[in-house]
């Protein structure tokens, strides 16, 4: 091993053989803000448990937990070994191009794997008791806590792939009646999707936006309770997201899909069907201020099926504590867009589990399983895919975008990689590329997005209590048909920045007066989840007056459609929300969005960023690109998190 490396840094020069250099080179990162103080502060912690003398572990520590923090679930040493600085974005975004003689490259250049896994293996962090805080299995390094979550997730889930259904005759009867006959081209992916589902106790729907995953999943529902009956049962479903501001969109378009098949379904069937969405927090309990769940395998969720929308969203460790809490016999369907960004928190489970759903992959035992219910040969998808690829089927014709649409092709050049997918900007008037190189560039849009709920918010309400709810369903419905979306939080270019500027145009305009902390007008988002107010991490409210007292209130609409209102001194945890970030977009859509990307490249713009941001809108896609030359970077980037799913 070479340590010679480092021709103007002492400290990090001999940081891999003394600790205590380590450590100072640990807290350096930390002060020039590289590492955060958790990721400095846990092999400190374990250090006091059972002394560990050696840097390298140390280091390693600190960088699974600046990883995790990051949405990875464990750290490929092999990985390690290419491209450092890419693996863990260090230097950070606004630094990359400064040159630091201690940055982790530096350091880790000249070691080998077999360096790496000696010194893990003499490490006490990670042998022999239970209860070991890291574990290394197949050349990952986790937290302990990650690597139980996914062994979870594999285990449960094997168990329930194994498992296929039988289809009754009037099963299969019903399936032809729900899904007619379509036309030549492609198979009726919406038909197979339900034909695997029905025999299945997991299975995982996919498709990009208005591809038919709720109807879909709607149909599916009312035949499965069609064989509930012909048992003399009747079915406990359930449905759930991960967000509350996701359960109240599919609360919307299961009520819609509901209501397009009155004719194909009978007043019975539908009776049938679910209506309310809950969020997985509260479908399994969770406890406040605590990681548990009251639902876990001890006492199961009392359900047959779970339906759970946007499960892009869902993370390594929800989906643990979900699969656990489930009964063995229930059938579970993923609903979701493989192609999004993952996760806030770590893992990106969906993706993980869709890989290779393009190209199908199925035997021949998932073949004599679908065929029947297909109107054309399914040859061009067979293959040997992994034993999730036997219980995905992936939507691939979206119903509510078409060749006219510039949005539908927009997100689908993205999706692809197509580095020009700019010049699409030219032929389609849905989307729109915003000129100029400065965060005012988006002002006019901005002022007159904001604009319709504002003047809505003037228009004071009746005094009745059903007048003022009906006031506040407008303000709420006019503010969700903007937003401003932005792929960084920080600084001028990220959420912070655009929601002091939008504040100061709105108030310049008189819409809002925005010199307290609190006003008329103020759209809040809660950054964690408050079970005493019932509210989740994502929720929007809007601040409104008292029409009689003129007190601000933050009206909020619950997963059940109600209204919450809240007194502001009661939010505690919320950021204005007039730009929030792409991330935390997920699971909404607005009639018109607006996403800006920064002038400097960083990590963060990828494939699934610009995906993600560009399918949240459904009639109007306006983009301001500070540098129109990290578009066909940020198209080319995509995401990779470490995971051994
Ligand atoms: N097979 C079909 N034929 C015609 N229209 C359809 C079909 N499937 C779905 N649609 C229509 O396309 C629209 C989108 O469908 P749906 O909401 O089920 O898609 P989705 O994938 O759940 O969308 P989202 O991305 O919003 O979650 C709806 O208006 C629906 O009625």
């Amino acid at each position: 091993m070479q340590f010679d490396l480092f021709s103007s840094s002492k400290t990090a020069d001999s940081a891999l053989t003394d600790l205590s250099q380590m450590q100072a080179l640990l807290q350096r990162w930390a002060d020039r803000r590289w590492l955060r103080a958790l990721d400095v502060q846990l092999p400190h912690t374990l250090h006091q448990l059972a002394a560990e003398p050696k840097p390298l572990v140390w280091l390693l520590t600190a960088l699974l937990c600046h990883q995790y923090g990051r949405g990875h679930s464990c750290i490929l040493l092999q990985d390690l070994l290419s491209d450092p600085d890419a693996l863990l974005s260090l230097p950070p975004q606004n630094q990359f191009l400064q040159r630091f003689s201690d940055r982790p490259s530096n350091l880790l250049q000249g070691l080998t794997l077999q360096d790496y896994q000696q010194a893990l293996a003499q490490s006490r962090w990670l042998q022999g008791e239970a209860g070991a805080p890291l574990v290394l299995a197949d050349n990952r390094l986790y937290l302990h806590r990650l690597y139980q979550a996914e062994q979870q997730v594999k285990q449960q889930l094997a168990q329930r792939l194994n498992a296929v259904l039988p289809l009754s005759a009037e099963l299969a009867t019903g399936l032809e009646r729900l899904f007619p006959p379509g036309g030549p081209g492609q198979p009726d992916w919406q038909r197979l999707a339900c034909a695997m589902a029905l025999q299945r106790r997991f299975a995982i729907i996919t498709g990009g936006p208005g591809t038919g995953k709720t109807t879909t999943v709607v149909k599916l529902l009312a035949l499965l309770q069609q064989g509930a009956e012909l048992n003399h049962t009747e079915l406990t479903i359930k449905l759930a997201a991960p967000t509350g501001k996701a359960a109240v969109r599919l609360t919307e378009s299961i009520s819609g899909a509901r209501a397009k098949l009155s004719q194909q379904l009978s007043p019975q069937q539908l009776q049938r069907l679910p209506t309310e969405v809950t969020t997985l927090h509260r479908l399994l309990g969770a406890v406040p201020n605590r990681r548990s769940f009251r639902h876990h395998p001890d006492n199961p969720l009392q359900l047959d099926v779970l339906v759970v929308d946007e499960a892009s969203m869902v993370d390594l460790e929800m989906m643990a504590a979900l699969l656990a809490a489930l009964p063995a016999q229930a059938q579970l369907v993923l609903l979701g867009d493989k192609d999004q960004l993952s996760s806030v928190e770590a893992g990106s489970v969906l993706g993980d589990l869709c890989r290779g759903a393009e190209l199908g992959g199925y035997n021949s035992s998932s073949l004599a399983l679908l065929s029947p219910y297909s109107d054309l040969p399914l040859t061009s998808w067979q293959g040997d895919g992994s034993a999730l690829n036997q219980a995905t089927v992936m939507l691939r014709h979206s119903h509510r975008f078409d060749a006219k649409s510039g949005i539908g092709m927009l997100a689908a050049a993205v999706n692809l990689g197509d580095t020009t997918a700019q010049a699409l900007f030219d032929q389609f008037a849905d989307i729109r590329l915003l000129a100029g190189n400065t965060p005012e560039a988006v002002k006019a849009t901005a002022l007159a997005g904001y604009r319709e709920y504002l003047q809505l918010m003037q228009q004071s309400a009746d005094n009745t209590q059903s007048g003022r709810e009906q006031w506040a369903r407008t303000v709420l419905g006019g503010y969700s048909r903007f937003q401003l979306l932005c792929a960084l939080r920080s600084g001028d270019w990220g959420v912070e920045g655009f929601n002091l500027l939008i504040a100061q145009w709105l108030t310049a305009a008189g819409l809002i007066d925005a010199r307290a902390q609190w006003y008329a007008g103020r759209p809040v988002m809660m950054q964690r989840n408050n079970y005493s107010l019932g509210l989740m991490n994502g929720d929007i409210g809007i601040t409104l007056p008292d029409p009689d007292t003129n007190q601000l209130r933050v009206v909020f609409q619950l997963s059940d459609g109600t209204l919450k209102w809240v007194l502001p001194s009661r939010l505690t945890e919320v950021e204005t929300a007039f730009a929030i970030t792409v991330h935390k977009s997920q699971g909404s859509e607005f009639n018109h969005c607006c996403l800006v990307l920064p002038p400097d490249n960083s990590p963060l713009l990828s494939r699934e960023l610009l995906y993600t941001g560009i399918t949240r809108a459904k009639q109007q896609f306006s983009l301001l690109c500070a540098n129109p030359a990290l578009l066909h970077q940020a198209i080319a980037r995509r995401v990779a998190r470490s995971s051994g799913l």
